[in-house]
């Protein structure tokens, strides 16, 4: 049977196969492309479906990788490790991760909207007759093929979808990073690459899971988040820049750094953290705003300790003045002495940093966070923090027990309800406890350490604080006692000095009406 099909084919194959071998190698090169363009058009005419073409390299320019593609290719990564039979591993994160695609002459499918779609990764044959620079695979494409009914779908959404969704995916997969605009030893900024900011990747382990604070102001948080991140169309309605402000504010240790980490790693947002005092002046501050890029978090921490922003804007703007004045002079005098003034204090004001948060330059780049820190919202002047800057403001405050309940769990797997809980929450009551204390009383510090003693020693650190307290309280009891006593002493004696004034004066009086 087999033998009579190859009896059959056999010489149909031989003669299929040696006009190609013949058409490939004799037939002019010129001729044959005019061959495939009216074999093509007559292909087409019959074909029911259609392609797009997408090369791996950009035709202008020095051939770098066309971002299209690498974005088409992250796209397909997550199709093809479950529908291709050949992968190609790429290094992603610096080669801490791989991303898995189609490998060439591979074909997946997709849908959309109830329609179907097919890529199929592809590579054109190097042309023989030109010299190259580059490998032959410096031809590879994705073809997209799909009927041509839905050609309005494909070209006008599903290709936006597309790009969006491989955007969406890269921005997850990227190594992120924490910049500083710190300067170097020598006083002036390290350029990297012409950046103003140098940057190390960030790994903070801080999530929103691991925060302790009211679980429902929690989730208040991350719904805000989340709804930012995804109204790119909805800010672009209302005509506002794309951006958020967030004020944190709450005694040290009750998690705004920790915050801040968990918001970049819930967004999946690199962080500027930006030193004002080492900024020059506000030319300085547009420059580094300039030089941020979107999907990132700018963070100003202790903004009441950054500049003299505090009071009001008139008012510093005299306070600067002189403060130049003295600078002046204190550099004159210096330079006299033959020092040198290395250090100049920041020049930033106000207005600059207002400019900053909404001024035209904040626009540029896209979605952006920009959160302050303090420990005293009160001395901020309130232009900085007013509605539409500072968006939201939330407060981090002392330990409650629903908490401590969060603590509890990530630092000893202890949950509700437990023997010591009951305690904990009174003491918790009636103490103003950090978070950061409570987590270093839970915080196992040897091998033989297990839960309850762990629990134990908070107990006792508690009552211990709560003792304190008590003291510290009724000292302060005793000094305002002592210093109302003080007060009253001094009125008595005042008024004593005043009746004697008072009689000097009648008694001079009584002389000039004398006279
Ligand atoms: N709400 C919290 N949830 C979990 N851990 C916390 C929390 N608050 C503080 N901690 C722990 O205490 C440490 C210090 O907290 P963090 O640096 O976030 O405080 P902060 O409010 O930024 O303080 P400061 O005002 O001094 O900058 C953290 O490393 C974390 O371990
Ligand atoms: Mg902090």
């Amino acid at each position: 049977m087999m033998q009579d099909v190859w009896t059959q084919l056999g010489p149909t194959i031989a003669a299929i196969m040696f006009i190609w071998t013949m058409y490939q190698n004799y037939f002019p090169h010129e001729l044959r492309g005019h061959i495939r363009k009216y074999t093509d058009k007559l292909v087409s005419y019959f074909y029911p479906y259609m392609h797009i073409i997408f090369y791996e390299l950009e035709t202008e320019g020095w051939f770098e990788r066309s971002k299209a593609y690498v974005t088409i290719e992250r796209y397909l990564s997550k199709n093809s490790s479950t529908q291709a039979k050949r992968l190609k591993a790429n290094a992603a994160k610096n080669g801490q991760s791989l991303v898995l695609t189609m490998d060439d002459h591979e074909e997946i499918t997709d849908e959309y909207k109830g329609k179907k779609v097919w890529w199929i990764s592809s590579q054109k044959p190097a042309n023989r007759q030109t010299i190259s620079l580059y490998r032959e695979d410096e031809k590879r494409y994705f073809k997209l093929k799909f009927h041509k009914k839905n050609r309005d779908l494909i070209t006008n959404s599903y290709l936006k979808y597309v790009l969006d969704e491989g955007k969406a995916i890269s921005v997850k997969e990227r190594q992120r990073k924490l910049y500083t605009n710190n300067k170097g030893d020598g006083g002036g900024y390290r350029y990297r690459g012409g950046r103003m900011w140098s940057g190390v990747v960030f790994e903070h382990p801080s999530t929103f899971d691991t925060l302790a604070m009211d679980p429902k102001k929690k989730q208040e948080i991350i719904d805000d988040l989340e709804t930012f991140s995804k109204s790119k169309d909805y800010y672009a309605k209302i005509g506002k820049a794309w951006k958020r402000g967030f004020l944190l504010y709450g005694p040290p240790g009750t998690g705004k750094s920790s915050m801040i980490a968990a918001m970049a790693n819930l967004l999946k947002y690199d962080i500027y953290d930006l030193e004002l005092t080492s900024v020059k002046d506000n030319t300085e501050l547009r420059k580094l705003l300039i030089d941020t890029t979107g999907k990132s978090i700018i963070v100003i921490e202790d903004i009441d300790c950054s500049l003299d922003l505090t009071g009001q804007r008139e008012k510093n703007k005299k306070k600067k003045e002189d403060k130049d004045k003295n600078e002046e002079d204190a550099v004159k005098e210096k330079m006299k002495k033959g020092g040198e003034e290395k250090e100049k204090q920041s020049e930033v004001t106000l207005s600059g940093l207002l400019n900053f948060i909404d001024g035209l330059w904040s626009a540029i780049g896209g979605e952006r966070l920009i959160i302050f820190t303090t420990n005293y919202v009160e001395k901020l002047d309130p232009a900085l923090i007013r509605r539409g800057r500072m968006d939201k403001h939330i407060v981090l405050s002392y330990c409650c027990f629903e908490s401590f309940k969060v603590l509890a769990h990530n630092y000893l797997d202890v949950v509700e309800p437990h023997v010591h809980f009951p305690e904990i929450r009174r003491l918790l009551e009636e103490n103003n406890t950090t978070p950061a204390d409570i987590a270093e009383n839970l915080m196992p510090k040897s091998s033989k350490e297990n839960a309850d003693t762990c629990l134990e020693r908070l107990i006792k650190a508690l009552e211990i604080a709560k003792e304190e307290a008590k003291l510290k309280a009724e000292e302060e009891e005793r000094a305002k006692a002592a210093e109302k006593d003080r007060e009253e002493k001094k009125k008595v004696k005042n008024a004593d000095g005043v009746n004697e004034k008072d009689n000097g004066v009648k008694e001079n009086g009584d002389v000039i009406s004398k006279g």
